[in-house]
């Protein structure tokens, strides 16, 4: 142990964390934060600085690389997530360093389908460049054709994997009358969606929403030949990760009319900071900056969550949500 006294030590890699599950951590452990408010490095050496020596450490979207796994080993018991997705985890490297990884399940799920609906209104109906006319004085009473979208009521809604995310986004759409497909899951068709092979999904599809792990095999899932598929007047959303989607695909496909508009909450590198960024200034895309769970009470659960973990490991009790690879170990 290498807090005070007797006490473990964990690290967060953040400066700041919403809810109270820091003041719970801290009856039990002493905790340092990330000191600088203005940014945290995606990896290297400052973060493993901040981890070394510590017994758990409590990282939002942090890269969990082999280095830094070689770096903590033998201190660190536990990585613990408030995310979901633990794509920038190598888990693998995890398990040969004897270092338990948790996420955050089933806390989510509710707020990111909200998330995914706002995405669908803004980008389909093209309400993000209205309101940067409006915001950038551009306006015009002369036009009756101007900011016309496509409708997002009745639209056909195919979903790209049918976990927790997806299943929520398919119990709002019956409310927006909408024909809900789904694909690349082992679900079958439901009362709310209907299953379909992919091929029928791009083709069918009014807006496909993308809610699958980024994974070697989900990388660039959308890529120029499903663009190429999509309708021209297709609305592609994506709340999952960055590189699932091919970006340039995707650009071109939009500058080329191959479909109408995109939606997007996550980025190849995030934070994206360039505001001259061809998604950020394109006039078919709706852009969002990876806020998807980015509400009070869903943030808090999802750090109470990773607090919760944290808490078993350093009692010597199993973790409570392991990732599914580890869940032997836990
Ligand atoms: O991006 C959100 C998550 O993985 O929880």
């Amino acid at each position: 142990m290498s807090g005070s006294g007797n006490r473990p030590l964990v690290a967060v890699t953040r400066s700041s964390l919403p809810g109270g599950a820091l003041d719970r951590l801290r009856k039990h452990a002493d905790v340092v934060l990330w000191p600088d408010d203005d940014d945290v490095p995606a990896a290297g050496v400052a973060l493993r600085d901040l981890a070394r020596g510590a017994d758990a450490v409590l990282a939002p979207y942090a890269k969990v690389d082999r280095e830094f796994l070689e770096a903590v080993r033998g201190s660190v018991r536990i990585v613990a997530l408030p995310s979901a997705g633990y794509d920038a985890v190598d888990v693998g490297a995890a398990l040969e360093a004897g270092v338990m990884i948790t996420n955050a399940p089933d806390v989510l799920h509710e707020t990111t389908a909200d998330t995914t609906f706002a995405l669908m209104l803004l980008a389909r109906r093209l309400l993000f460049p209205a309101a940067r006319d409006l915001h950038e004085g551009r306006w015009k009473r002369a036009r009756f054709d101007e900011h016309l979208g496509l409708d997002v009521t009745g639209a056909t809604l195919g979903l790209a994997g049918y976990g927790q995310i997806a299943q929520a986004v398919a119990r709002r759409a019956a409310g927006f009358g909408m024909t809900v497909l789904h694909s690349l899951s082992r679900t079958g068709t439901t009362d709310l969606s209907t299953a379909v092979e992919w091929r029928e999904l791009l083709e069918r599809s009014d807006i496909v929403s993308l809610h699958v792990p980024l994974t070697p095999e989900t990388r660039h899932l959308i890529g120029a030949a499903e663009l190429a598929l999509m309708k021209p007047t297709a609305t592609l959303i994506n709340t999952a990760r960055g590189p699932v989607v091919d970006t340039e695909a995707l650009l071109r496909a939009l500058d080329d009319g191959e479909i109408h508009s995109a939606g997007l909450d996550v980025f190849d590198v995030e934070p994206l900071r360039d505001p001259k960024h061809p998604v950020l200034t394109h006039p078919r895309i709706a852009a969002l900056p990876h806020v998807g769970s980015a509400t009070e009470a869903t943030r808090a659960r999802m750090v109470d969550h990773a607090v919760d973990n944290i808490l078993a490991v350093l009692d010597g009790r199993p973790p409570l949500t392991p990732v599914p690879e580890l869940k032997e170990r836990g």
